[in-house]
């Protein structure tokens, strides 16, 4: 991994030796103290500092089982010297309690909090195996270690490089989303070590000419839980099978699993199960400050923009549930211009520029919205101050992981997670997992509106009220697929309001709500709804694909003023949170009731920032907006326009809703009379029929794209959105044939009958 200036024959040779020399200690040291299978090295007394270390005077070795530093393990002065050159001199709690075990090569389940150095935990022994092999380029492939996300596995394969800098590995990173892949393809069969997402891995299996796992020492999970979880399970099924059973494996997640199932997929060999933190109060680090907020849906956006204003000197992590979700709140608060830069996070977005907002966000005080494809693993250079979890994560372990992005090692956080009342279930659940959370009442009064300035951003950009549509229905279908039915109730939700809220002129209807599907609960009729139905499809407005520029995120960054970092904590419940039952509205006071939706005043403060114009007069925020003279972001309130603009796509929608109800009359009507003829060819022509159109079992019908190759080599943790999308372009290729063929069929059915 590291870079050597070429060396004469003679010092290769000295090297080498004193290498062979320095294995032959580091085993014997191994071996002379292994602590005993099943016991943690956490309970033993730490070395005194300045203890002897390796081979003693009477030929015995010291003690590592129990040490408290680095120095004290028996490992490769290169590996040595590479932590040392990080910093990295005490261990965490983690490192002191597997690196004894698997440095004998045992197989580890190694379960901690997160930002509690697991990724160290795996990477040191890693070094150690391969060099103890003494491992050479000829050898191919000795390590695999594995991420769920393309980010995760960029960051661990930084730790790798530089704590092995000192060692002569090849090692590479092989996510999806490159384009690089046929240049990966001529080398990857030369890597030692590769760091990669399954789906990538899985890709090389496949594709590459002669690529060998077959030697392999060792394999790495980590975030195994979710790695194991049925998102990958065909990916990582399909890659164990490929790999040899004689291996050490390491699984390291802070939310590990214990499922004897998973682990006898993996053929783990008595591993040793080391969860540092079981016996500790919370799940989570001790320096995390938890709240929980009452937040009904339709005042989300309000508490999220008041939030970000009242923290403006603050890094500030966002989750959503969904990429719909996050481009709306990017799109739109950039365009409000908060006083902090944003950015946004997503597994749509191109690897490169999904890198690149990372270590921006890493680097910057900024406001990041994000899915949970950075949910994970992330250390975001143990600065992010907040997590705000706006949308209720899917169950415990994904808040663990959600809020442990901050208060990583030895640094604080907060967080706080925006409840729904229906989902005050979740806080119970929380609990029972130790996690101790606050409830916490907003501060009324510093609670701002921001649903008006939206109407106004939909109206000034059409693209956007097609995003904020699209984010509507992913939100609700988000919510719908949700497992714990406990929690996630779509039919609770105040759907009007949530739509107003996003500054929809109306409550976009969605298909099953009309026709066929009348008189069913919202519930019944997504389920309905075939899983690779594109979001489109459900929306009774015509829809284009929006056009975003994706302008500067900075575009946001402006002036920025001291503000009371606190504004939005007011009065905490008493212990206990008793009024987690109170009624939602009691908490927020700036419920906007739907009939000042369109009633915009302009001169209503939104906050007290301070900002200048081109030619350097001072407006407050809102004045500026609403200036006639139109900079190029600058957001006109026109009342007259507004309510013209309204009348107008309600105009609009009954001519398409016409259109649809036409062309749905024509659609059934071509039905009715294919169906006649089917019923005329008789029983067996339509069995025949049939078959060609589900499908032979034996081969992929002509022009139908093989979604199983395409699809998975980009299964990196994107919630399947992929797989969404390609059925989406599908089914629209699809739609159009059909109807053509429709149409010509069902002329030729008439002509044929009346002839
Ligand atoms: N022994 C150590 N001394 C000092 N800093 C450390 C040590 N071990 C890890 N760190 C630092 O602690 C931070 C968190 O480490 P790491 O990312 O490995 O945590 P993690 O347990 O894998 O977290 P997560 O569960 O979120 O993946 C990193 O910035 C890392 O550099």
């Amino acid at each position: 991994m590291g870079k050597h200036a070429p060396k004469s024959r003679k010092v290769k040779i000295q090297n080498r030796l004193s290498e062979v020399h320095e294995i032959e200690l580091l085993e014997e040291w191994i071996e002379s103290g292994k602590p005993e299978s099943g016991s943690n090295p956490l309970s033993l007394e730490p070395l005194p500092h300045k203890a002897p270390v390796g081979r003693l005077p009477d030929g015995s070795f010291s003690r590592y089982a129990g040490c408290d530093r680095f120095s004290q393990l028996p490992v490769s002065k290169k590996t040595k010297d590479g932590l040392t050159q990080c910093k990295y001199k005490t261990m965490t709690d983690i490192q002191r309690a597997s690196l004894p075990h698997s440095l004998c090569g045992r197989d580890i389940l190694g379960a901690a909090k997160t930002g509690s150095g697991k990724t160290l935990a795996f990477v040191i022994p890693v070094l150690e195996k391969l060099y103890k092999a003494r491992w050479g380029p000829e050898d191919g492939v000795g390590c695999i270690i594995m991420s769920p996300t393309r980010e995760l596995a960029g960051q661990l394969f930084e730790v790798l490089k530089s704590v092995g800098k000192h060692h002569g590995f090849s090692a590479g990173l092989l996510i999806g989303g490159r384009k690089d892949v046929d240049a990966e393809k001529e080398h990857v069969n030369g890597l030692n070590i590769l760091v990669c997402t399954p789906g990538r891995l899985l890709q090389h299996m496949d594709e590459t000419p002669n690529f060998d796992c077959s030697q392999l020492q060792v394999l790495v999970l980590d975030e195994a839980d979710r790695i194991l979880d049925v998102g990958f399970k065909r990916d990582l099924n399909a890659i164990i099978s490929q790999l040899p059973k004689h291996r050490q494996t390491l699984l390291f997640s802070a939310t590990q699993t214990k499922s004897v199932q998973d682990l006898a997929r993996l053929s783990l060999k008595d591993p040793e199960y080391l969860g540092v933190h079981e016996e500790s109060d919370t799940a989570t680090p001790n320096r995390l400050q938890q709240t929980a907020m009452l937040v009904p849906l339709d005042k989300k956006f309000d508490m999220l923009w008041s939030f970000i204003k009242a923290h403006l000197n603050s890094r500030i992590l966002v989750f959503l549930s969904s990429c719909k979700q996050v481009k709306f709140v990017f799109e739109t608060f950039k365009k409000l211009r908060p006083g902090i830069p944003l950015k946004c996070l997503h597994g749509r977005m191109k690897q490169d520029r999904r890198m690149g907002i990372y270590s921006q966000f890493c680097e910057q005080r900024s406001v990041l919205f994000s899915t949970d494809v950075a949910s994970r693993g992330l250390d975001f250079n143990k600065a992010v101050d907040w997590v705000v979890q706006v949308d209720c994560p899917e169950d415990c372990a994904a808040y663990i992981h959600r809020v442990g992005r901050t208060a990583r090692y030895l640094s604080g956080g907060r967080s706080v997670l925006f409840v729904m009342p229906s989902e005050m279930k979740i806080l119970e659940k929380l609990e029972e997992k130790k996690i101790p959370l606050r409830v916490i009442k907003a501060n009324e009064k510093r609670i701002q509106s921001v649903s008006d300035l939206l109407a106004s951003l939909l109206v000034k950009y059409p693209d956007l009220q097609h995003l904020a549509q699209r984010a509507f229905v992913t939100y609700l279908k988000s919510i719908h697929k949700q497992r714990d039915k406990e929690i996630f109730d779509v039919t609770k939700l105040p759907i009007d309001e949530f739509s107003a809220s996003l500054g929809l002129p109306m409550t976009p209807k969605i298909r099953f709500l009309k026709q066929k599907l009348k008189g069913k609960t919202v519930s019944e009729a997504l389920s309905l709804i075939p899983e690779n139905t594109s979001n489109d499809n459900l929306l009774e407005f015509p829809i284009k694909e929006p056009e975003f520029p994706i302008k500067d995120p900075d575009a946001g960054k402006s002036d920025v003023e001291e503000v009371d970092e606190d504004i939005l904590l007011a009065k905490e419940t008493q212990e206990g949170g008793e009024n987690i039952n109170s009624k939602g509205d009691d908490m927020l006071a700036t419920r906007v009731t739907k009939k000042k939706k369109l009633k915009i005043n302009v001169h209503r403060p939104v906050g007290t920032r301070v900002v200048f114009d081109e030619e350097g007069n001072t407006l407050p925020p809102l004045a500026r907006l609403a200036a006639s003279s139109s900079g190029a972001d600058s957001v006109q309130l026109n009342k007259e326009k507004v309510n013209q603009r309204y009348a107008e796509l309600r105009k609009n929608l009954k001519v398409a809703d016409k259109e649809d109800k036409d062309l749905d009359r024509k659609r059934r009507k071509e039905k009715r009379i294919k169906e006649k003829m089917k019923n005329k060819r008789g029983r067996e022509e339509e069995e025949e029929e049939d078959e060609e159109l589900s499908g032979s079992d034996m081969e992929t019908p002509r022009g139908r794209v093989d979604k199983k190759t395409k699809i998975y080599f980009d299964s990196d943790d994107e919630d399947g959105e992929r797989r969404g999308d390609m059925a989406k372009k599908e089914g629209i290729a699809a739609d159009a044939i059909s109807l053509a063929e429709q149409e010509e069929l069902a002329l030729k059915l008439l002509n044929s009958m009346h002839s």
